[in-house]
């Protein structure tokens, strides 16, 4: 597939992340009780980092989780025999929690889905929101995100790719074309 568009670089990205950071707060009316539970993977430094920024504007520490949706996914069947799964990390009681479920692309939503199902496996949230770095648009199910980084109208051969350091070793958003 070959590249399209930039959409997004390193500061546009950290600017949403800071954004989204503020809503956040704001929703919440402060963070007591909130928690951030990223779906790997990159949905996982993308928490980690809003975390470090609600850290700095409300001067408190929010849990962060990890959540992997391997073994939830509705295309499970036609995957490898043996799918990878990673661990699932959440080192903190979900009942009490208001969670902010936290991915890179929403496209289909069945990844939500999945995060949906393994979450309710794992206790029962006070409250579950949903906040994404890209919405791409395309749902098949009815999920919509609480707080979007930008809005990108795309057509279905069309893929979204986010990169970020701490996974691809650079930041960027770019369109892939096939
Ligand atoms: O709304 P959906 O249709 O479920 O698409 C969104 C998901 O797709 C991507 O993951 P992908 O499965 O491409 O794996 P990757 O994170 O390894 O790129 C992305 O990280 C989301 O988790
Ligand atoms: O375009 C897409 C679709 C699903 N997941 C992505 O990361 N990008």
């Amino acid at each position: 597939m070959e590249e399209k568009a930039r959409i997004m670089d390193e500061t546009a990205i950290n600017r949403a992340l800071v954004r989204i950071s503020h809503e956040i707060v704001e929703k919440n009316k402060g963070v007591e009780d909130v928690a951030l539970v990223g779906i790997r993977r990159r949905g996982v430094p993308l928490a980690r980092r809003m975390a470090s920024y609600i850290s700095g504007i409300e001067g408190i520490e929010i849990p962060v989780g990890v959540l992997d949706i391997t073994l939830y996914r509705d295309d499970l069947s036609s995957l490898s025999s043996q799918p990878v799964v990673h661990k699932t990390e959440i080192p903190f009681n979900i009942s009490d929690k208001k969670v902010v479920l936290v991915d890179d692309v929403i496209y289909t939503g069945r990844t939500v889905r999945a995060a949906l199902d393994a979450l309710a496996d794992i206790g029962r949230a006070r409250m579950i929101q949903l906040a994404v770095l890209i919405d791409r648009g395309h749902r098949e199910l009815p999920i919509r995100p609480d707080y979007v980084g930008k809005n990108v109208p795309t057509s279905s051969d069309e893929v979204v790719k986010v990169k970020l350091e701490e996974v691809d070793g650079e930041n960027c958003v770019v369109i892939l074309k096939r």
